[in-house]
């Protein structure tokens, strides 16, 4: 996707399947564009994408009465009640009158706006609001929702609470979800899989399970002096290395456990945590630039 000053998106080539996927990158990254164009919104300069099987140029009318979409920015009329709304736009999606006002309002109590939802949106919360368009993306019950930034402006209470809601969107009613975030972090809490694009570059597509894939390290929580406890473990020939206070014991085989084990009771360290070590999807990213820089 050309714009005339920058290429928003670049060769980009991927695959999404069911589950809830995370779309992340920086501000600018190609996120919202890309979006735009799998709804059919925006012409791609070049390059072909289907959604649900209906192809993007030809099929935008369909796909979208198939598709949710909660976009980034503040959008919502101001003078309307959060009910009104979304009894309007599930209309308009072409549900009944009676259907429109039932699903209306089960889903509105579903993203947490009970009584509130009466009031006019213009005195509204972020998070309320944030919580409004989430409603009107599921409000016609689609088969897939798009959400563009939805812990955008949200403390961090609120940004675990919609988390919590958009995991709870494929979990409990099997829609799938493509969420944007500019936070590798929140999205490696509830995503199956994660798409990072870097100025309108593919740079990784990947389950979150092998982004995170156990390092070879036990991590080791002790109550005794973490140096002392250290010595002692390398007494016994193991490898051993600081994270603050954690140790990390390079993980040999099961035997490794044992050692581990038998050093701390034998010392009286006072064992508070013995786990293997899994990656955080940052650090993974963090790995592979040093190795490029080495
Ligand atoms: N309508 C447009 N006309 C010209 N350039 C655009 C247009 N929309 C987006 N861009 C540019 O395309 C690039 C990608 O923008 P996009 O909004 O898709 O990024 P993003 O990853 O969603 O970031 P953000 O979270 O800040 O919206 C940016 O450089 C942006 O300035």
């Amino acid at each position: 996707m050309r714009y005339p000053r920058v290429t928003a998106l670049d060769r980009l080539t991927v695959e999404v399947g069911a589950g809830v996927t995370g779309l992340v990158g920086a501000n600018g990254a190609g996120k919202s564009t890309l979006i735009k164009i799998l709804l059919g919104l925006a012409d791609p300069t070049s390059g072909s994408a289907t959604v649900l099987g209906h192809d993007i140029r030809d099929d935008g009318a369909q796909l979208r009465g198939r598709v949710g979409y909660m976009p980034e920015h503040d959008c919502l009329p101001g003078d309307v009640s959060a009910t009104e709304l979304v009894v309007h736009l599930a209309r308009m999606s072409g549900l009944p009158t009676d259907a429109a006002r039932e699903r209306a309002a089960d889903t509105l109590r579903h993203v947490g706006l009970y009584e509130e939802r009466y009031r006019p949106i213009g005195g509204y919360s972020t998070g309320m609001k944030q919580r409004v368009k989430l409603a009107q993306a599921l409000v016609h019950d689609p088969d897939v929702v798009f959400l563009d930034e939805p812990t955008n402006g949200l403390d961090p209470a609120g940004r675990d609470e919609m988390l919590e809601l958009v995991r709870r969107i494929y979990d409990d009613f099997g829609i799938s979800v493509l969420v944007t975030s500019h936070l590798l972090g929140e999205l490696e809490r509830i995503c199956d899989t994660v798409v990072v694009v870097d100025a309108g570059v593919l740079l990784r597509s990947s389950t979150v399970a092998d982004f995170t894939r156990a390092s070879a390290k036990l991590a080791v929580e002790v109550a005794a002096d973490p140096d002392a406890a250290a010595a002692g473990l390398a007494a016994a020939g193991l490898r051993v290395s600081r994270d603050g206070p954690l140790l990390l014991v390079d993980l040999e085989g099961d035997s490794t456990f044992d050692v581990v084990r038998d050093v701390v009771a034998d010392q009286g360290y006072g064992l508070v945590r013995l786990e293997p070590r899994r990656h955080h999807i940052a650090e993974v990213f963090e790995q592979e630039v040093d190795d490029v820089a080495v």
